[in-house]
């Protein structure tokens, strides 16, 4: 599997650090409160997992499939529900977690469809930020790391739903995906 990588973009300690900056920062913008915190499925999974167990306030869980990607690197433009979330978001603070925001398309479709569905307040934690990706206006309240306009793969990310188990966000080598 790590054969595979040409590059390791972001190591697995740098992201440790990070979950932890980030759990910190949510315990203070949500101290007192009782958000609902929507993991992203599939991708967000090990971020969420990683940020919340720093965040020390009392605080809701559920998640939220969707899927626009399948098997291509290129979002397909229409965002999908393959299944939603469980609770009720009326009157709710809601933080989106979220593993990257490339074209905003995903993002632009839930911020949109909790707001119909009259939350209180959401906001956006993403663990990537690719700004160059961007064709939907959409930003999120808290990044981790901004990457470059290259596909990336690991620690949740997948291509052709390999490597999501990687411990660290890297780049394939062009011949995994029949490139030069
Ligand atoms: O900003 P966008 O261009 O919309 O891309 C971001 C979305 O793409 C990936 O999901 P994908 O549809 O690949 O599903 P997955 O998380 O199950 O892999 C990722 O997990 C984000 O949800
Ligand atoms: N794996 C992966 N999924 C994405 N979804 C949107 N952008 C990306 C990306 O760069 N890598």
């Amino acid at each position: 599997m790590h054969n595979d990588i040409k590059e390791v973009l972001i190591s697995q300690e740098e992201i440790a650090n990070k979950c932890k900056e980030l759990g910190e920062q949510l315990t203070r913008e949500y101290d007192g409160k009782f958000p609902l915190a929507i993991g992203v499925l599939k991708g967000a999974m090990p971020f969420m997992s990683d940020i919340l167990r720093y965040t020390e306030t009392y605080l809701e869980m559920d998640f939220m499939d969707v899927s626009s990607y399948g098997k291509e690197m290129r979002s397909s433009g229409e965002v999908k529900i393959v299944k939603d979330l469980d609770t009720k978001v009326e009157g709710r603070d809601l933080l989106i977690i979220e593993d990257i925001i490339d074209s905003g398309l995903t993002l632009r479709y839930l911020v949109d469809l909790f707001k119909y569905r009259k939350a209180n307040s959401v906001k956006i934690v993403t663990l990537l930020d690719k700004p160059t990706g961007r064709t939907a206006d959409i930003k999120a309240d808290m990044i981790g790391f901004e990457v470059p306009n290259e596909f990336v793969v690991g620690y949740g990310l997948d291509y052709q739903e390999k490597y999501r188990n990687l411990p660290y966000i890297g780049v394939l080598k062009p011949e995994v995906y029949g490139g030069e």
